[in-house]
């Protein structure tokens, strides 16, 4: 019980630190009358800004000057390790740690998201003498990203895709390659006198939350919104001046904003400071709420570690092609044998955009202007590259030769769309099967048990997966059907004149 209170008195600490901190910065600005950083973990969601009274559509809620953003223009880590900084040396990295050893520059060379790795764990080991202290103290140390499920947790996201795309040892490899041997090149940068000493594995750890950190709460810094004309002017250094892209940065205060599919404020980036600004009126008691984009819950999940009801309009399923080649094998490609069919195989992989996997989604309007949601999303189609797929696939089985009749009459039109809707419809079922439980066993789990935390994020993760596999499979019987009743129709017209040819 203590505990609790001592947890909560830390947490309510923080935020009061941290927004006194804000608050002194040299040009920001905060609307202590209109809005307060809330502690939101009743409803997990951590610290969260409310709106303290009704706050009038295009009201500035908060300034955040670029001074006080952390990114690899403002840490002072460039300047006590500069080589790292320099992107366009390809040696950038290894020349600067000195080691140098294996001689593979593109192993330990960086790029904006490894150095903002690094130059946060620069201002974590600087403890009292960051200038982000506060800041920093209230970023969160632990993460409900599938990075840190248990084998046991992962499993109840069953079949979805999302599995594979955890990619913890990727992750582990890119920190021991690109941020581990930088840091012990410079074990006297990253641990000044009176800073613990980290070991391996617990730097290990330490850059995986900083890399989640980022990949949560980071910023693509924008060039002035205003600034159109200025392309090719890359300016001050807040641009990253290769391929156009942007810098990364940490923002304080715009991100203890929460985000949704539906949100009422924006982040306008400026040329000395970004502004949060309310899209439309906000009421008293009613939540900031940024937005993240058009994202399935499972993508929230991964990058982001939570799931909104408004965000499953975005959800997708991916389809992997080998369930449809194994379909329509089982449908045409009898006489075949293994060798013809590997032979087919090669041939449609020889065409460059040949996909191992297809993404179903329904159609969506983006928000409007002030962040609201129109009408609900709708499934309108299987994606025209699986359908190109499935022809170059039919040319390569008619090449081959030694198909049965069903493909040789693959000349029509109508009969070549009878069977890839019908090969696809099979193909769904078979993908919704892989899962461990049904649609409707999700359905009662997420009424009855009412699971939490990670639980409940897998089970919203699979349910929606589900329900986009079960709308895609009536939109493609839907099209069956239709193409039958026209093919009934022709048959009818047809029949008729040559019935009358035959009285005559
Ligand atoms: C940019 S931060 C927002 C501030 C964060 N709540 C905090 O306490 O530091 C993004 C993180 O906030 C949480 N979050 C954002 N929007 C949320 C929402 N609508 N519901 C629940 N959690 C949310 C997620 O943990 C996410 O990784």
């Amino acid at each position: 019980m203590e505990v609790d209170s001592d947890a909560n008195s830390r947490f309510a600490d923080g935020t009061r630190n941290f927004v006194a901190w804000f608050q002194t910065l040299p040009g920001a600005t905060f609307r202590s009358d209109l809005i307060a950083v809330e502690d939101l973990r009743g409803r997990n969601a951590g610290r969260g800004i409310i709106a303290k009274q009704d706050i009038p559509a295009d009201t500035v809620l908060f300034t955040i000057p670029r001074t006080a953003i952390i990114c690899t223009a403002t840490s002072a880590l460039k300047d006590k390790i500069p080589g790292i900084f320099d992107l366009d040396n390809d040696d950038a990295g290894k020349s600067d740690s000195g080691d140098g050893g294996d001689g593979e520059a593109t192993s330990s060379s960086q790029d904006s998201w490894t150095l903002l790795i690094l130059a946060m764990i620069y201002e974590h080991q600087q403890g009292d003498a960051s200038p982000w202290k506060p800041y920093l103290d209230v970023l969160p140390a632990a993460f409900d990203t599938p990075m840190f499920w248990s084998p046991a947790e992962l499993s109840q996201l069953q079949a979805s895709a999302l599995v594979a795309k955890v990619g913890k040892a990727e992750a582990d490899r890119m920190i021991q390659a690109k941020i581990v041997s930088v840091v012990r090149a410079h074990n006297d940068v990253f641990f000044p006198p009176g800073s613990a000493h980290l070991d391996d594995a617990q730097l290990l750890q330490l850059a995986h939350r900083m890399g989640s950190t980022i990949m949560a709460y980071a910023f693509d810094l924008e060039k002035d919104e205003a600034d159109d004309g200025g392309e090719g002017e890359e300016d001050e250094g807040w641009v990253e001046d290769r391929e156009g892209k942007t810098m990364l940065g940490m923002v304080p205060m715009a991100d203890i904003l929460n985000a949704d599919a539906s949100f009422n404020a924006h982040i306008n980036h400026g040329g000395d400071a970004l502004t949060a600004t309310a899209l439309r009126p906000i009421r008293a008691g009613e939540e900031v709420l940024n937005y993240y984009g058009p994202l399935a819950n499972g993508e929230l999940l991964r990058r982001y570690g939570y799931v909104t009801p408004a965000h499953a309009r975005y959800d997708v399923v991916e389809l992997p092609w080998a369930l449809v080649e194994s379909e329509l094998r089982d449908r045409v490609g009898g006489r075949m044998g293994k060798e013809g069919w590997e032979e087919v195989r090669q041939l449609a992989e020889k065409d460059e955009e040949f996909e191992e996997s297809f993404v179903l989604e329904r159609s969506s309007e983006d928000p409007d202007s002030t962040g609201e949601l129109g009408s609900d999303a709708v499934f309108t189609g299987l994606p025209d590259e699986l359908g190109e797929q499935f022809k170059t696939f039919l040319k390569a089985m008619k090449k081959v030769g030694n198909v049965e009749l069903a493909v040789q009459a693959l000349s029509d039109k109508d009969t070549r769309k009878d069977l890839y809707l019908r090969t696809v419809l099979r193909a769904l079922h078979a993908r919704e099967q892989q899962y461990a439980t049904s649609l409707e066993e999700d359905e009662r789990l997420a009424g009855a048990s009412q699971p939490s935390g990670r639980e409940r994020m897998a089970l919203w993760v699979r349910r929606g997966e589900k329900q986009v596999l079960r709308e895609a499979q009536a939109w493609v019987q839907q099209a069956i059907n239709e193409l039958q009743a026209q093919a009934s129709t022709r048959t009818r017209e047809d029949d008729g004149p040559a019935a009358k040819r035959r009285r005559m």
